[in-house]
């Protein structure tokens, strides 16, 4: 569902994506962790096209996101043909990043009324629903204003859904809340993962949370996957010296 093949990104001198190659299977559901400066959240945003890639393929859905021409110069595809393909994909941030003047049900409603072309009634609908699904049907008429941490995330998620992507990602949705409010959110995330087809990547600090929900963890460092496994094994006996060192290192803070 998701490929990155040899994907390199540099910010002038500094290489942030070395090389890096990684594949999703459709509905798996993968959680990236490691050191800050990784590079974990550039795979998120390489693949939202929020920047280009310097070398490399990123393919969504068997469709690519940039392509090679004759010379060998990369070519990014065309506006339309990008946001096309990622309309497949929700991305739900760190900082929630709702429309402040707008409710909770209007911010599910925005999107795919000017993006997917719905009508208002039918996105009213649908935007309702997954509020409802969240948990917040009670808050539809809520500004982010009037709203906890863990309730603006939630309509954050609601808002992606509403788009009826294919692929969600989450980029450490509960570092901004209180420890009280991370649950709630959690739940979401893994109620989204049981009762839907999600191809679901995540970016998280929460190791128990990516050890339960995970089919797949991988482990970024420098760039680069430097070990990937199921979530026990990654866990609990991994095979590399700087996994080991970050896990241990992650325990003994948290
Ligand atoms: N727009 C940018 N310009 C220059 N450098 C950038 C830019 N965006 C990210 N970087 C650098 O790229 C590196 C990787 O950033 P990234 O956000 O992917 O790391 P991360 O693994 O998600 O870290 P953290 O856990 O701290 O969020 C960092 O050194 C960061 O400073």
């Amino acid at each position: 569902m998701v490929r990155f093949e040899n994907v390199t990104k540099s910010y002038g001198a500094l290489t942030v994506l070395d090389q890096l190659n990684l594949d999703i299977e459709r509905n798996e559901k993968v959680s990236i962790i490691g050191p800050s400066g990784s590079g974990k959240t550039t795979v998120l945003r390489m693949l939202m096209t929020l920047e280009r890639i310097n070398d490399g393929v990123i393919w969504v859905d068997g469709e690519p996101l940039t392509h090679m021409d004759r010379n060998g110069t990369m070519v990014k595809a065309s506006e339309r043909h990008l946001r096309r393909v990622r309309g497949k994909i929700g991305m739900v941030f760190q900082h929630f990043n709702l429309f402040p003047h707008m409710t909770a049900l209007q911010n599910c409603i925005e999107a795919p009324v000017s993006v997917l072309g719905l009508s208002r009634a039918e996105a009213e609908a649908r935007a309702a629903e997954l509020l409802d699904m969240v948990g917040l049907g009670d808050k539809k008429g809520h500004f982010p204003i009037q709203m906890s941490g863990g309730q603006k995330q939630r309509v954050a998620i609601a808002r992606a859904l509403a788009m009826r992507p294919k692929v969600m990602l989450f980029d450490e949705v509960t570092s901004a809340l209180d420890p009280e409010l991370v649950g709630e959110v959690l739940n979401v995330i893994r109620q989204l993962g049981a009762e839907h087809d999600l191809t679901m990547l995540m970016v998280t600090h929460q190791m128990g949370f990516a050890k339960e929900f995970s089919d797949r963890v991988c482990f970024f460092y420098g760039g680069k996957i430097a070990e990937q496994g199921p979530p026990d094994k990654l866990f609990n006996d991994p095979d590399n010296d700087r996994t080991r060192q970050f896990l241990s290192a992650v325990l003994e803070a948290g």
